[in-house]
């Protein structure tokens, strides 16, 4: 259901995060990471287990997998192998989520701009919007390794709205994380909380401030006239 708690406003541009917001990436970072749990001889996790850090990287996922025994591995070299397994079999399960090509649409007839702006790092990124051609009509998109700075950090959600030449208090940024939450909130934009996305069981989402809270892209469309 749709908490409504401020009138969005209408937007010179819409930005968007990718895992758990645009994409629904979990079930292949799940294979990715049992995959490197099955090198160790861990026991794997499932779909369930896994889906809520979906949105928190390599790390994320690592330490759900390993916890305690993360100490004892060679973590940068687990990283890799789990990033590597993930850009040869990314595009196997991942989707857009339902509604996302409609807003596209909603937001080209209306010729407001969007990117996508990620903490997934850009060849992966990119390797998932290659697979999934919609996002290519992305204006830009920013990986967590394009600049110095990484969500929750603002500078990534700044860089975008000056490249494409709108404010960033006239931008919404639309993620399912805190750390994104953050991010546009510092930033000045308004945030627009995904609660389809990988939200865990603990998580406060109604804490993180967001401006308004969708269970579907298709909510938004309303706010775009
Ligand atoms: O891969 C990550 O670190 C998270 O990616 P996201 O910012 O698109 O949720």
């Amino acid at each position: 259901m749709t908490q409504q708690l401020i009138q969005l406003k209408k937007p010179a541009a819409v930005l968007f995060d990718l895992d758990g917001t645009l994409v629904d990436t979990a079930q292949d970072l799940g294979a990715a990471l049992n995959f490197v749990l099955r090198q160790h001889g861990m026991a794997e996790k499932s779909h369930e287990e896994y889906r809520p850090m979906a949105s928190h990287g390599a790390k994320g996922l690592l330490q759900l997998g390993f916890g305690e025994a993360l100490k004892d591995i060679d973590f940068g070299k687990a990283r890799q192998s789990l990033l590597e397994y993930y850009h040869e079999h990314s595009g196997v399960h991942s989707g857009l989520f339902p509604g996302a090509e409609e807003l596209f649409a909603a937001l080209e007839v209306r010729n407001i701009p969007w990117a996508i702006v990620t903490n997934k790092p850009f060849k992966l990124a990119a390797k998932v919007q290659r697979q999934l051609p919609a996002l290519l009509q992305s204006r830009l998109l920013i990986g967590g390794d394009s600049l110095a700075q990484r969500k929750p950090d603002p500078t990534p959600l700044w860089m975008t709205a000056h490249y494409m030449k709108v404010a960033a208090s006239s931008c919404w940024y639309i993620g399912d994380a805190e750390r994104d939450i953050e991010a546009g909130r510092r930033a000045g934009m308004q945030t627009v909380m995904c609660d389809f996305g990988y939200v865990g069981p603990d998580d406060k989402t109604e804490l993180w401030g967001a401006d308004l809270h969708i269970s579907a892209f298709t909510d938004l469309i309303q706010y775009l006239d």
